[in-house]
């Protein structure tokens, strides 16, 4: 998909560069589950590592977990951020079902909007756990096949906060 990066009146769009997801700079917004360094227990007679209860999950006083997959069209970059959303009563965790990397947007909330956005690229084998409440685009992978296990709420509110951008950014690769 083409899309011009400019504003209507041809100015050039606010520029997001990304960056590495690492868990330090996610952890404002979330936590990044990733197999890396030693586990902490080995199981099932030293054959599994189990890096164990890695995310923040939250489904509120009157929902429960439920795992859906969600099969995403992959986007390029530069990508056309034109929409932030959140979930107000749960976490959302995106587990991708291949090696493969996704591009993942955030923002702080500034009196109920999205603060300044900020682009980070997974490295294959990352998942990433979204604090409830937290501003986030949508699930966007950036190579086939897009598939993921999500982890949220499931439960009897909407559960979505959509903000739609007065000016779309364009997030390039850093
Ligand atoms: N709406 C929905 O189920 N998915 C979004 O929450 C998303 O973050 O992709
Ligand atoms: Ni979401």
């Amino acid at each position: 998909m083409t899309w011009a990066a400019e504003t209507a009146s041809g100015a050039p769009l606010p520029r997001i560069v990304t960056e590495q997801l690492t868990a330090e700079a996610f952890r404002p917004f979330g936590d990044v589950l990733e197999a890396e360094g030693a586990p902490d227990r080995l199981i099932n007679q030293g054959l599994c590592g189990r890096f164990h209860d890695r995310a923040r999950l939250d489904f509120g006083p009157d929902g429960r977990a439920g795992i859906s997959l969600f099969k995403a069209e992959p986007r390029a970059l530069p990508y056309r951020l034109e929409m932030l959303e959140r979930h107000p009563d749960g976490s959302q965790a995106f587990v991708p079902m291949s090696l493969t990397s996704f591009l993942v947007i955030t923002a702080e909330d500034k009196n109920g909007r999205p603060g300044t956005p900020r682009a980070f690229l997974t490295q294959p084998g990352q998942a990433i756990n979204l604090l409830r409440g937290t501003w986030h685009g949508v699930l966007t992978p950036l190579e086939a096949p897009g598939l993921f296990a999500v982890f949220d709420r499931i439960g009897t509110s909407a559960n979505l906060e959509e903000h739609w951008l007065d000016t779309p950014f364009e997030v390039t690769r850093g």
